[in-house]
């Protein structure tokens, strides 16, 4: 059993993942995170080397062929010279993907991460407090608990950024145990596997727009 998947995952060469990760930006598109292009999805298909199935750089979030996807390697590069340029932020995902062991990385677009990472930016991440939601999140019990989603700089230099991260996630940094928004920009966050990734990306999504819906009511940003 175990070898015919093997057998079958390297023949279709991430065909699957091809059409996951596409299924994702069709539906993140609809919801309006991922659209102009923006966003970026990888996942891992082998660990020892590293090899990343990511989306080639410019494309339509919500139309990704089969084509539209590059494998690349632990430095960014793809494996082979005849596939389309991969996403301008590789780096982010290899990096996440070989130090976290994360099995997916998603980056996502929304109006409501790109405000907040504004306005907190000053505090350096977004605080959220005493929703069910949270327990979306791996490892997290109960709606009891507060959870500060990083706030980082944004910058087209992403070898520089990537390695800012990277320092951050080795000292332990709890504000960027799932994820961190980009400021003015977006969200990256990420799972053990695609399923994971996914659904953290859907929980925040929803905990920032509860957050920034909150703000906008003038209501009080913390719970009583
Ligand atoms: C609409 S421009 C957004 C890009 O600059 C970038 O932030 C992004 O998310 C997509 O870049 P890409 O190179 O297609 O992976
Ligand atoms: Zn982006």
């Amino acid at each position: 059993m175990s070898q015919t998947t093997t057998v079958m995952a390297s023949e279709l060469d991430g065909e699957a993942q091809r059409l996951a990760l596409a299924e994702i930006g069709q539906q993140f598109h609809a919801r309006t995170w991922s659209v102009g292009t923006s966003s970026n999805y990888s996942v891992v298909l082998d660990r020892d080397p590293l090899r990343l199935l990511i989306t080639a750089s410019g494309k339509d979030k919500g139309n990704l062929g089969i084509d539209d996807f590059v494998i690349v390697d632990e430095s960014g590069q793809a494996t082979t010279p005849t596939q389309p340029k991969p996403s301008a932020e590789t780096l982010l995902h290899t990096m996440i993907a070989s130090q976290l062991g994360a099995g997916a990385v998603l980056h996502t677009h929304s109006v409501w991460a790109t405000l907040l990472s504004d306005l907190f930016a000053e505090e350096g991440a977004v605080m959220i407090e005493g929703y069910e939601m949270l327990k979306g999140l791996e490892g997290i019990k109960t709606h009891e608990h507060r959870e500060r989603i990083a706030i980082v700089e944004n910058s087209q230099d992403m070898r520089t950024l990537s390695e800012e991260l990277s320092q951050r996630l080795r000292e332990g940094d709890e504000t960027l145990r799932y994820g961190f928004i980009l400021r003015r920009h977006g969200l990256y966050t990420w799972g053990k596997d695609l399923f994971a990734a996914r659904r953290h990306v859907e929980i925040l999504e929803f905990l920032f727009e509860a957050v920034g819906r909150r703000l906008s009511l003038s209501l009080p940003s913390t719970v009583s």
